[in-house]
């Protein structure tokens, strides 16, 4: 039996007694659990991922995520999903179906061709995900969820890349058989081919951003799971929480924020006025990162060496300003707020010709595989998930009901 209480706005760990999940004991006359954020709650467990929050490490099924980023894009994907890697079979099986259903159908291309080109690509990515027609065969061998959870995010990725060509007027591209998946992805972004490095810089960008345990977006994934609702629901409720600024769109944000400011001199008065006047800093901070985020880490050298272009390298300066003037005046209030992931990746997708308004659908495009996983793990052993309120509105019979 578990009673915890966590006052909201402090950042106590309330961890309870084990009791086994998913059955939390009935609310009856005992002292309800209150929290209106949730913070440090554990409302789950979960084998996909492991957040260490004040030692700043992540791994993905038992493997820290440093060692991660140089192994082919799909087979972290394949890990994160099934929690082992694959096999040579499932290696080509994989790759080959991610190729054939980044291609979008007639229909597809049809019914993205009435979507506005003005639309925000999170908005379409969330709107689109549940009109897709998802396959009702087998054929990787996991089962129909993960075929059709697949399936959604090879079309995400063709959904990205055809909506920014319809933007600009072009035509939509088809992905190559035997390429990688992200060769593919810039291709039929941009139209070229891109550089072995930049693929290379791209996989690992994506692999950084495909799994962060119970997150906004895959929270509300796993509530809209626990209503029974089927896969391309709780993808798209899982893209449309992703997109606010306080978590998915800080990556946009950042990046226009640092191009905003201008120039690496003006930092330092813009962070200062931004505390004073209690507005956020885009990309810095996290709930759970008491330290650097270990992605921020690794995506700071990143940038550093793709950013070489003199416009690309003043963003990259005005960053790193920005940074520095947020560790001094933190500091000097007694704060650990620090870089997140979304600091730093903007600078890495804008040297990698990717619109600033496209950075958080590709966000989705890399996280869709965590959602996927959320969904097959939740799925085994679920309970709706349905929390209480307070009311604190009128008492019944305290209104005047005359002017109904
Ligand atoms: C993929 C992701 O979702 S990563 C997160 C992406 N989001 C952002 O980058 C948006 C900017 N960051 C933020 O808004 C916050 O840091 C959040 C929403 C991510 C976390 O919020 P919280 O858990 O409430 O932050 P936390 O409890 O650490 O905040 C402590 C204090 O620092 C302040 N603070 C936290 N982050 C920032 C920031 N980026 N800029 C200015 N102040 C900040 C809070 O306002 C709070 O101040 P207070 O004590 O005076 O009320
Ligand atoms: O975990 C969180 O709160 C935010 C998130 O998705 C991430 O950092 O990748």
């Amino acid at each position: 039996m578990i009673r915890k209480i966590n006052l909201s706005n402090q950042r106590p760990r309330v961890y309870c007694e084990k009791v086994p999940f998913p059955r939390s004991p009935p609310m009856t006359d005992q002292q309800p659990l209150v929290s209106h954020d949730l913070a440090g709650v554990i409302v789950g467990e979960t084998a996909i991922s492991d957040v260490q929050g004040e030692a700043g490490l992540l791994n993905y099924r038992g493997f820290d995520i440093n060692d991660l980023i140089d192994v082919p894009f799909l087979h972290v994907a394949w890990l994160v999903l099934f929690g082992e890697w694959p096999d040579s079979e499932e290696k080509s099986r994989l790759k080959s179906f991610m190729c054939r259903h980044q291609r979008l159908s007639h229909a597809e291309q049809d019914l993205l061709g009435h979507v506005s080109r003005d639309l925000h690509p999170m908005l379409m990515l969330q709107g689109m995900v549940p009109l897709l027609q998802l396959p009702q065969e087998e054929t990787l061998g996991r089962g129909l969820d993960a075929e059709q959870g697949l399936f959604i995010a090879a079309k995400i990725s063709g959904l990205i890349a055809a909506h920014y060509r319809l933007g600009q007027s072009k035509g939509i591209l088809r992905p190559t058989a035997g390429k990688l998946y992200h060769d593919n992805f810039l291709r039929m972004f941009h139209g070229s081919d891109p550089t072995p490095e930049q693929v290379r810089m791209l996989d690992a960008a994506q692999i950084l951003q495909m799994e962060h345990s119970f997150n906004a977006g895959t929270f509300a994934g796993r509530v809209c799971a626990s209503t029974l609702a089927p896969i391309q629901s709780v993808v798209s409720a899982s893209i449309g929480t992703l997109f606010g600024k306080l978590h998915g769109g800080a990556d946009q944000a950042a990046l226009e924020m640092a191009m905003a400011i201008g120039s690496p001199d003006k930092a330092a008065a813009y962070v200062e006025e931004c505390l004073a006047n209690k507005v956020k800093i885009m990309g810095m901070g996290h709930r759970e990162y008491r330290t650097v985020d270990p992605r921020a880490k690794i995506l700071k050298p990143m940038a550093m060496e793709l950013c070489r272009d003199p416009d690309s390298l003043r963003l990259l300066e005005t960053l790193v300003a920005v940074e520095e003037a947020c560790q001094r005046e933190f500091a000097g209030r007694g704060k650990e707020i620090w870089a997140n992931v979304e600091f730093y990746k903007g600078a890495v997708f804008h040297s990698l010709g990717i619109p600033t308004h496209y950075f958080t659908a590709m966000f989705a495009q890399a996280r869709v595989f965590g959602y996927v996983a959320h969904f097959l793990e939740f799925r085994q052993d679920s309970r709706l998930i349905r929390p209480r309120a307070e009311y604190v509105g009128h008492p019944v019979g305290s209104r005047d009901q005359s002017a109904a």
